[in-house]
């Protein structure tokens, strides 16, 4: 496609140069830059896209998207505009040929809950032969394969390189994970959603959107979007009634609302919710009054929620509750979410993606409700992230645990110890007993050992993760090998 072509479409744009050109790819970082390709200079919260287009140019960039006409180099093709990440996802979406048109997209933003739940989706729309492309947190994902992501919701040209990929391997729906960050940065500004899910909102994230208002209304941004597409599919908005941002959002919605939950009046409800060690059973009553029992071997009430969310979206496009019921029953769980670790052991392992307030409050609840023994449980905060939250996770942990091992999780630019001091400030105040060992494995370690007959522990924050990052760089590190490995060196001992 030609530069001429692909800005087209930009309004209050103007040109420079010879815009009658072949473009390669688009891309935003300097350091990624291929022969031929489209280079939109982002300016950033540290340093600013325009000051790189030079190095791009050397790069092989032949063509400049930029809010600073002197930015582009002398001689080079460019288009200047008001708002370079606005048009960057203007141009990627053009330049795949939208791909978003074409599939059945289903957007899925809330606090917590986010990949889960778009695992749950594609299980039930894939058992329902609908071939369901993923994107999130883990990987984008089609038919067997895997693709490594860097990002939650990846930057537009990314995104709309992905979705052509499904479109290209014969996807008919994708379903993708919508951060509040994305919402905000225009990641996701072209994409034309059919389905928007909304999980719940708690804190996190508020380094980046400074108050829970903001929060709300950047998340907000997915469903103001629903109904403006010409897609003829379905559209609607599923929405969590048990969360009060949720029950505020049902009134900012232009496509039918189906509220999902536990609470008297939602139109997909769970109820008789009974939650063991091993899973969850429930009644869910659909619109209509049809009712189906279901079990789930993700646990905890908050695992029945993310299944109704996902029941929500099936029964959008006509599946059957008995049919649900099924794929929910045969579907294993995702990667380091409530991941049991077993070695034979006597007490329960397990390692958890909680790393905000509300997350840890509702692992350590759904533990309360099975264990015999003590609930134990390791954890730490992510350097460079909201800083408020971590007092609340001490908080939560220390009023719902027994014991607690606090440690190093990504501490990235930040001194570990400090980030342990703040989540000491919730938890010091509960009472409850609590150890600092800074070095991750050495304190996953102590805590098993530490372990009874009929207690469990939690290994929190990480769950997925292959990696810890430090200030000077990034190591292999996989809760779930660690602990593996102890357990094994427990029984020989
Ligand atoms: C806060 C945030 O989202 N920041 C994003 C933002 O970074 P920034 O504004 O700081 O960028 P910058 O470093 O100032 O650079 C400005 C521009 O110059 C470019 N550059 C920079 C250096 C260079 O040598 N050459 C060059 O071209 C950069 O690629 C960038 O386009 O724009 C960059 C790309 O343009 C993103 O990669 C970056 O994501 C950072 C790495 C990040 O950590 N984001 C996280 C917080 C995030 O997005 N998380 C969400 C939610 C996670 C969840 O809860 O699941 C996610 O969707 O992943
Ligand atoms: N519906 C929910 N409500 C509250 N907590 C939840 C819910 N679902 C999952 N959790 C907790 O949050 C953790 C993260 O879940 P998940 O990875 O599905 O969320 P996410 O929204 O994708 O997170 P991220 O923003 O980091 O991508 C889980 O390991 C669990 O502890
Ligand atoms: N995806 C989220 C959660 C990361 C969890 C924790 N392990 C951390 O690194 O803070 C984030 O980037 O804020
Ligand atoms: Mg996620």
């Amino acid at each position: 496609m030609t530069f001429k072509d692909l800005i087209a479409a930009i309004p209050g744009a103007t040109s420079v140069g010879d815009t009658n050109i072949e473009l390669t790819g688009i891309a935003y970082d300097s350091r990624h830059v291929e022969a031929g390709n489209l280079f939109c200079a982002i300016p950033g919260f540290r340093t600013d896209g325009h000051l790189f287009c030079q190095e791009a140019s050397n790069r092989g960039a032949v063509a400049f998207l930029v809010e600073r006409a002197d930015a582009i180099p002398s001689g080079k093709a460019g288009v200047i505009v008001p708002n370079a990440r606005q048009a960057m996802a203007l141009v990627a979406d053009k330049f795949y040929g939208s791909p978003s048109s074409r599939l059945a997209m289903i957007g899925v933003t809330g606090t917590n809950g986010k990949t889960t739940t778009t695992h749950i989706i594609r299980a039930l729309l894939e058992a329902n032969d609908i071939p369901t492309g993923l994107t999130g947190t883990l990987y984008t994902l089609m038919g067997q394969d895997t693709y490594k992501v860097t990002r939650t919701t990846p930057e537009s040209p990314d995104l709309q390189s992905i979705l052509r990929h499904m479109v290209d391997r014969g996807m008919r729906a994708a379903v993708m994970e919508v951060s509040s960050h994305a919402l905000v940065l225009s990641r996701v500004d072209e994409v034309q959603y059919d389905i928007g899910v909304f999980t719940n909102l708690t804190q996190d994230h508020l380094d980046f959107h400074k108050d829970l208002e903001s929060y709300f209304q950047a998340k907000a941004i997915l469903f103001k979007r629903l109904g403006q597409t010409k897609k003829t599919g379905p559209q609607a908005a599923i929405i969590n009634i048990d969360d009060e941002y949720g029950r505020r959002l049902i009134n900012m919605c232009s496509v039918p609302v189906i509220t999902y939950g536990l609470s008297e009046g939602a139109d997909v409800r769970g109820s008789m919710v009974t939650v063991g060690s091993r899973g969850v059973q429930f009644l869910a009553t659909f619109p209509g009054g049809e009712k189906q029992a279901v079990e789930f071997d993700m646990t905890g009430t908050f695992n029945v929620l993310n299944a109704l969310a996902a029941m929500s979206v099936g029964y959008i496009y006509g599946l059957s509750p008995r049919q649900m019921a099924e794929a929910l029953a045969r579907y294993p769980g995702v990667p380091g979410r409530f991941e049991r670790i077993d070695e034979g052991q006597p007490f329960t392992v397990i390692v958890d993606y909680a790393h905000t307030p509300d997350g840890v409050e509702n692992v350590l609840k759904t533990a309360r409700e099975f264990t015999v023994g003590a609930v134990r449980v390791v954890f730490g905060a992510g350097g460079d992230r909201d800083r408020g939250k971590r007092a609340l996770m001490g908080e939560a942990a220390g009023r719902l645990a027994d014991w607690v091992m606090l440690t190093a999780d990504n501490p990235r630019s930040e001194d570990p110890m400090d980030i342990i001091a703040q989540i000491r400030e919730g938890l010091a105040p509960t009472g409850t007993p609590f150890e600092i060992e800074l070095d991750r494995e050495r304190a996953i370690r102590l805590a098993l050992q530490k372990a009874q007959p009929g207690d469990v522990v939690f290994i929190l924050g990480k769950g997925h993760e292959t990696y810890q990052i430090y200030r000077d760089g990034t190591i292999h590190f996989d809760d779930r090998e660690v602990a593996r490995q102890a357990l094994r060196e427990l029984k020989k001992s």
